[in-house]
């Protein structure tokens, strides 16, 4: 058996997954059995975190607390500890193994290892230095230091690490909960996208998985919160409301600026059809704005939240269109509202009028329909926790 089954194969029986259908590609896993030391002893990870000091503790999601440590090789890890008391966590966190040992890539949080001692189950990760792109945007006083390039470095890797979950990655990975405290910027600002409790693997002869919706307010698809057609859409969806809010330094969810607009998408919508998108800029992008590109970005992040999920581009495009010089792009229909019905007046004549259900030969772009039934209002919808967050399915 190769390392690397071996490593899965561990993770499978340590945490208690069930096999996965179609069997493993064996050239993937040779790439996870690229890394060393995938088990680490507990005494190892007690020894990095000194104990598991509170001095460590890097934050705390919906799994436990997360420590900062140091292995005796001088590596600086964190550590994700599952909170006992929590069984939503323990499935998101088996989720969250499962589909990082799965995947690599540069923009996508470094999975280094596992370790399971008695009831602790802990999941051990690359440190990335530079924290969440939320904390330094919306809760420090660090936003000066995200200048424009930056910003749009940030939006490029950003893209790419969703492409390659879409559709470079041995499965379609949609992650689900694509939102600015789930990107961790590295020590050279290089973004990585993290937390993989709420995202969903679709392998590719599957058509129809049922859903519960998960994810967090403000980032959700209108499609999938009212009707639970989840499809890679929905993650371009939450990309392009982050796209806005990088750009605007407004956070979407508490949107209350004193102007005539209901969100930051409705606001960015409104002043782009008077030619006016600029506005939205973060004034402290002043001095390093790129004027055509701030343009581009934000109407492409209007492309991407777009009520008609048919109309919303592949990431495969978004690559291709911030790849290039600032372009014509298509004009971009009225934004959706996250958790209400997207409204269809704006749609071009020829495109077919059910949401999610693209003529796309790519089975990657095939909605999932749901279990979940709103009834058209938000209220239908599962309460929310205290971080915003939807529960995942149970
Ligand atoms: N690899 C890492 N390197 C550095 N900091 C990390 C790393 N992983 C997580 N963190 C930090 O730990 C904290 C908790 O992360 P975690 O992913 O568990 O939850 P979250 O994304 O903040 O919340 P939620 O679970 O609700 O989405 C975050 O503040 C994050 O900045």
């Amino acid at each position: 058996m190769t390392k690397s089954k071996k490593f899965l194969n561990n993770i499978i029986k340590t945490f208690g997954f069930s096999s996965s259908k179609g069997g493993q590609n064996e050239e993937d896993l040779e790439k996870i059995a690229a890394q060393e030391q995938k088990v680490f002893p507990f005494e190892t990870l007690v020894a990095a975190t000194k104990n598991f000091h509170s001095t460590h503790e890097l934050g705390r999601g919906g799994f436990g607390p997360v420590y900062k440590g140091k292995l005796e090789d001088g590596r600086e890890i964190a550590v994700k500890k599952l909170s006992q008391s929590s069984n939503q966590g323990k499935k998101e966190f088996m989720n969250e193994a499962k589909l990082l040992a799965r995947v690599q890539h540069r923009n996508v949080v470094n999975l280094l290892g596992y370790c399971a001692h008695g009831v602790e189950k802990l999941l051990v990760y690359e440190y990335v230095a530079n924290e969440s792109l939320d904390k330094l945007l919306f809760k420090s006083n660090r936003r000066e230091e995200l200048d424009w390039k930056r910003r749009y470095d940030i939006i490029c890797g950003i893209a790419r690490g969703l492409l390659y979950l879409h559709e470079d990655s041995h499965n379609c990975i949609i992650h689900r909960d694509i939102k600015a405290s789930n990107i961790l910027l590295d020590d050279k600002w290089v973004p990585k996208i993290a937390d993989f409790g709420m995202a969903r693997l679709f392998p590719e002869d599957e058509t129809h998985v049922n859903t519960r919706v998960a994810g967090t307010n403000g980032y959700m698809a209108p499609e999938y919160v009212m009707h639970g057609h989840l499809s890679v859409k929905a993650d371009v969806f939450s990309f392009g409301v982050m796209v806005l809010e990088l750009i605007s330094g407004h956070r979407n969810s508490s949107f209350n600026l004193n102007v005539d607009a209901q969100s930051l998408l409705d606001w960015a919508y409104k002043l782009y059809k008077k030619g006016k998108s600029s506005e939205i800029m973060d004034p402290t992008l002043a001095s390093s704005a790129v004027t055509e590109q701030v343009a581009m970005c934000i109407q492409m992040g209007l492309l991407c939240v777009q009520g008609d999920p048919q109309l919303r581009p592949t990431m495969h495009r978004v690559v291709v269109i911030l790849s290039k010089k600032p372009s014509n792009l298509e004009e971009p229909t009225r934004p959706g509202v996250p958790g209400s019905r997207y409204r269809r007046s704006h749609r071009p004549v020829g495109l077919s009028s059910t949401a999610g259900t693209s003529g796309e030969s790519n089975s990657r772009s095939r909605a999932f329909d749901s279990s979940f039934t709103a009834t058209g209002t938000t209220s239908a919808a599962p309460e929310l926790d205290d971080r915003g967050k939807r529960p995942a399915e149970s």
